[in-house]
């Protein structure tokens, strides 16, 4: 579960942003929509305290990060928050199995080579496990950052326009793919978007 109070955050002294109270419970799915420079991206990085708020509150599973210190933040978020980015970002020396487990090992926890390839079964590209993630396709990118994202088992899963480059047969997959596997592990699923094609699929949202 995931709620916040009273979030603000300014970037110089004209740029600040005040951000809607947010809540979003256990396997449920929030679409926050917002245009093009409406703070999006700022707001999820509040949300995985990857940018500290000026004011205000973040709950993460009973857990205020707000009141944490930089390591016991970095430590929480590793292993309660799964993040897909706007843009994957993978360790390009390493293989796309590797990439997985390093989910693990950022957040402390012993490789789960099992869930890996399970996940990637059920993502379609188990046959990929082996290479690099440059030789492959942007689309099996995006998979294989959905799978790191959930390898945790995290309470929240957070999506940075997941679906802006996507045609509309692969944006109802993506979206699809975020549901299943954030329902699959109970998680609360948070996608900022700028992208009205999602209005019609999430019923919970937040206009920015
Ligand atoms: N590091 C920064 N320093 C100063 N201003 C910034 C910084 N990052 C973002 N901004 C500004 O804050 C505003 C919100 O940026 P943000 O990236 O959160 O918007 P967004 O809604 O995600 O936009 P988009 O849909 O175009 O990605 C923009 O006007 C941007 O120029």
């Amino acid at each position: 579960m995931l709620t916040t109070q009273q979030l603000t955050f300014s970037y110089s002294p004209t740029k600040r942003f005040a951000f809607p109270d947010i809540h979003c419970n256990d396997r449920e799915a929030l679409l926050i929509l917002g245009r093009s420079g409406t703070g999006k991206t700022t707001l999820l990085h509040l949300l995985a305290l990857l940018l500290k708020p000026e004011s205000g509150s973040v709950v993460i599973n009973n857990t205020d990060l707000t009141r944490l210190n930089p390591a016991e933040t970095a430590a929480f978020r590793a292993a309660h928050v799964g993040i897909v980015y706007q843009k994957p970002h993978f360790v390009s020396a390493l293989s796309v199995m590797d990439n997985l487990l390093l989910a693990n090992y950022l957040a402390n926890q012993p490789p789960t080579r099992e869930r890996a390839s399970h996940l990637a079964q059920q993502l379609g590209f188990a046959d990929h496990l082996g290479r690099k993630t440059t030789q492959i396709s942007q689309g099996e990118q995006q998979r294989v950052s959905i799978a790191r994202a959930v390898m945790n088992h995290p309470g929240v899963i957070l999506a940075d326009e997941p679906t802006s480059n996507l045609d509309d047969e692969n944006c109802s997959r993506v979206v699809e793919l975020l549901q299943t596997q954030s329902e699959q592990i109970g998680a609360s699923l948070i996608v900022v978007t700028h992208d009205q094609r999602l209005k019609d699929i999430f019923a919970n949202r937040v206009q920015l």
